[in-house]
């Protein structure tokens, strides 16, 4: 379990967080969502101590991460942060290797080895394995940073819009791969995300934020109905539960804007 406990962040003048409690549970996948400008992105990159909080405590289980050594903090916790660009020209495999360096430190074992080796085949890319990053496509590339932060091997993954860019069913890879990675290997998942029908349909958990506050958050099924989501998002919304699971539907062409 991840607690966020009063977390306060201003950048200079400007406060975007303010007193944000919440609790991202061990072994589930959360999914924060809100509105654009809404304090998601700051609220993971203090999670993932990228940033400082003003003021607050973040725990991981009982431990206070501030305790924790950033080197330490590494084998715990990976990030992947939006679109991340690499000008490095590296190939899918030499990328995946960078998921070692907490561990390795440059120098990599067999065990670096085998763990590259496990996240290439958890992904299916092992034809892509020796391809270029930058002649892959956005699809493909994104799966292969993918790769790299599972390659990290570490409980809690915490990843930053990993949906961007991505077309229907490559969206849909990345999604189930998330849910194996809590399901089969007990994994702990936080994203930001803006799709609200993969945020019902493949997240257990969600934290709503806005204007730098919580909203509401937790289980799926109790979270995510319309009043909240139309309040969340100043659009009316119909939520229709059918066998393959529940849609969001906010398109009403010949309705108004809220
Ligand atoms: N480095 C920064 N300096 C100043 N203000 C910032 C900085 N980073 C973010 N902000 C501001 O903080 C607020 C929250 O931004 P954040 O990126 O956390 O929101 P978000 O919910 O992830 O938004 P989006 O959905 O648009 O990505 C925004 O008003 C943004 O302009």
């Amino acid at each position: 379990m991840i607690t966020v406990h009063n977390i306060h962040k201003a950048y200079g003048a400007k406060t975007v967080l303010s007193g944000v409690s919440a609790q991202f549970p061990a072994q589930r996948v959360t999914s924060l969502i809100g509105p654009n400008g809404a304090g998601k992105t700051t609220l993971l990159l203090l999670i993932a101590r990228l940033l400082e909080p003003t003021q607050g405590d973040i725990l991981i289980g009982d431990r206070r991460v501030s305790g924790i050594r950033i080197s330490e903090y590494a084998k715990h916790v990976a990030t992947l942060r939006q679109s991340p660009d690499f000008n490095l020209r590296l190939t899918v495999e030499e990328l995946v290797a960078f998921g070692r360096f907490p561990y390795s430190r440059g120098a990599l074992t067999p065990e670096d080895h085998h763990a590259i080796d496990e996240a290439i085949a958890f992904l299916s890319l092992e034809a892509l394995r020796r391809a270029y990053i930058d002649e892959l496509s956005g699809g493909q590339r994104q799966m292969a940073f993918l790769a790299m932060t599972i390659a990290q091997q570490t409980n809690v993954l915490l990843l930053d819009e990993p949906l961007n860019n991505l077309d229907m069913k490559h969206a849909v890879q990345i999604m189930r791969a998330l849910r194996r990675l809590c399901d089969e290997h007990g994994r702990t998942v936080i994203l930001v995300i803006h799709d609200i029908n993969f945020a019902a349909n493949y997240s257990d958990h969600i934290v709503a934020l806005k204007g730098g506050t919580v909203r509401f958050c937790g289980p799926v099924a109790e979270a995510v109905t319309e009043a909240r989501l139309q309040e969340l998002y100043g659009l009316d919304f119909q939520i229709i539960q059918g066998e393959r699971g529940r849609l969001c539907n906010y398109f009403n062409p010949s309705g108004e804007l809220k």
